[in-house]
């Protein structure tokens, strides 16, 4: 199941033509995300995040370099539901209960196995949403929304997750509350993951190490690993250790992110 494969980019170059002139995004980035690892990926607005992440889906093409989960290109490995898929807007089909937006991935692929419906009440219970199993997208909060799209990014039992600021729309507190969530999910599944995000806080208290990209084009500006174990607790943001490496990150970013 999860944590099998790995995420390798290796000088990774990209440009986009905007209205006839080339812009540099990406300058030779390379990254190796370990099979099972959890990494934060985070930067000044314009860096270049999103499009790594899209390019790790196989939805955006290189110019130079490449990107292999588990050795094959990433189009494979979506084209076959094995990478999770999180974004900033929940995107759920309004007309669809709880339990049937989870399900969506794998009526999408179609052919998908019994095992794989039938842990969709796990999901449910495993984002907090048990008894709003029949509730329509409409009928929730922002957060229970967000953690539809969680249940759903995970229905496939996917080896990799890849995130785009999952969390970004929601209140601090909130967004807190689902950290601890996603700590404990991913510690269920251990799905090779990348998480995209504003948030100092969100990066070092989830993952094994915090990816600073900065520049235009975006480089690689630093690593910080994390050395905590997990589960994690809230008591962590505020211990000195914790403050400590979120400095560091900080200091990577150039005082550019709060
Ligand atoms: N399809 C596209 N065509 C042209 N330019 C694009 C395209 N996608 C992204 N860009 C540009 O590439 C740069 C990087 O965009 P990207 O969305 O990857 O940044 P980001 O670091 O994720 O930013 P943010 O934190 O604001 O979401 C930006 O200048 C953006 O305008």
């Amino acid at each position: 199941m999860a944590g099998g494969r790995g995420i390798v980019f290796e000088e990774i170059s990209k440009q986009f033509l905007v209205r006839g002139s080339p812009l540099a995004v990406l300058d030779k980035v390379s990254l190796d995300c370990p099979p099972g690892s959890f990494t934060a990926l985070i930067g000044p607005s314009g860096c270049g995040k999103s499009t790594l992440l899209k390019i790790a889906l196989g939805l955006e093409t290189v110019d130079a370099g490449s990107v292999r989960i588990g050795g094959e290109p990433p189009d494979a490995v979506r084209q076959r539901g094995e990478i999770g898929i999180a974004f900033q807007d929940p995107a759920l089909l309004p007309w669809r209960s709880v339990s049937a937006n989870v399900a969506l991935p794998l009526d999408v692929l179609g052919g998908s196995r019994p095992e794989q419906r039938a842990r969709i009440p796990h999901l449910v219970s495993l984002v907090g949403l048990s008894g709003f199993e029949t509730a329509l997208p409409g009928e929730l909060s922002g957060g229970m929304r967000q953690r539809v799209a969680i249940a759903r990014s995970l229905v496939t039992a996917p080896d990799v997750l890849l995130m785009d600021e999952p969390f970004g729309a929601l209140d601090l507190i909130l967004r807190r509350q689902m950290n601890v969530e996603l700590q404990r999910i991913w510690m269920e599944q251990s799905p090779t993951t990348i998480l995209v995000t504003h948030g100092i806080d969100e990066a070092v208290y989830l993952a094994d190490r915090v990816v600073v990209l900065g520049g235009r084009p975006g480089v690689v500006k630093g690593i910080v690993d994390i050395p905590f174990d997990r589960p994690r607790p809230t008591t962590i943001f505020r211990d000195p250790a914790f403050h400590r490496l979120t400095d560091e990150v900080g200091a990577l970013l150039g005082g550019d992110e709060g």
